[in-house]
């Protein structure tokens, strides 16, 4: 088996006298999309927070590529940031800037480009999320669905080798949300990204997923492929997956 992009081994997160996640091994293979589920408060936001090296954990640690993100240095922090195009949950975007601006935003932090090519690659990304000609517009005059498709639209301008999604579809219409799904996925097949998203939206989640992970207070219960996923027998699985009221949970 080839060495996975991301590891996470034995890692253990508290918050004061709360322990949020207990103990949790994964690896994330390259290139793959993979979803991360499990109930409200499960720790999934605080485990992609702690694989950009934005929390540090109590225990364990996080390979990328090898890498221990929790040795790292700032500068190399900073750096190894230039790997990961987010969109996280309340999208971010800034308020007072164009939707140009805000999807220029990582571009031109990290990089030294000609005007002409921020321009060319703002509209290039607009398109493809269709939006197009919506560079002067401010966010504050967007639905929420054209919202998250400018999230998207700046989580990937970098061409990140890995995208982390935080709820991409929250809120949205069903239409909305698988359409943004598709882009996403189109995405990731695209660029050949290794992507980790959380959505509580499982029925249209597990239609991109390549890979799934349950948390469940704070513990790893599952992690397999979506086939595997949706076939389940273990209790917490099955329930959750299928949203059944009866179970464990
Ligand atoms: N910065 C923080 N300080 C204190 N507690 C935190 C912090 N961030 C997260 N938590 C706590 O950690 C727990 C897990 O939070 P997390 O956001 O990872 O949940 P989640 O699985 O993403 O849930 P949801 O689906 O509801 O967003 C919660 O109880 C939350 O209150």
């Amino acid at each position: 088996m080839t060495e996975p992009l991301i590891r996470i081994e034995d890692i253990t997160k508290r918050f004061g006298a709360r322990t949020v996640l207990r103990g949790v091994n994964l690896s994330i293979p390259r290139g793959c999309l993979y979803g991360l589920i499990g109930p409200g408060a499960s720790g999934k936001s605080v485990l992609l927070k702690l694989i950009t090296g934005l929390y540090r954990p109590d225990a364990g640690r996080i390979l990328v590529e090898g890498e221990d993100v929790h040795q790292m240095s700032d500068l190399e922090l900073q750096k190894f940031r230039l790997r990961f195009g987010m969109l996280f949950q309340n999208n971010a975007l800034f308020d007072y800037m164009t939707v140009g601006e805000n999807i220029a935003f990582p571009l031109r932090r990290l990089f030294n480009l000609r005007d002409e090519e921020v321009v060319e690659r703002v509209a290039e990304r607009l398109r493809v999320v269709s939006l197009p000609g919506f560079e002067d517009r401010l966010p504050a005059g967007l639905s929420g669905g054209q919202k998250k498709r400018v999230g998207v639209a700046r989580a990937t301008i970098t061409k990140a080798e890995i995208v982390l999604y935080d709820e991409p579809a929250a809120g949205l219409d069903p239409v909305t949300s698988q359409r943004i799904f598709e882009l996403l996925r189109d995405e990731q097949r695209a660029a050949g990204a290794t992507v980790v998203m959380v959505s509580s939206d499982l029925d249209r989640l597990l239609t991109v997923t390549d890979r799934v992970g349950m948390l469940y207070r704070g513990r790893l219960v599952f992690d397999g492929t979506t086939e595997e996923a949706k076939t389940s027998e273990d209790p917490y699985v099955r329930q959750f997956v299928h949203g059944l009221t009866e179970g464990p949970l």
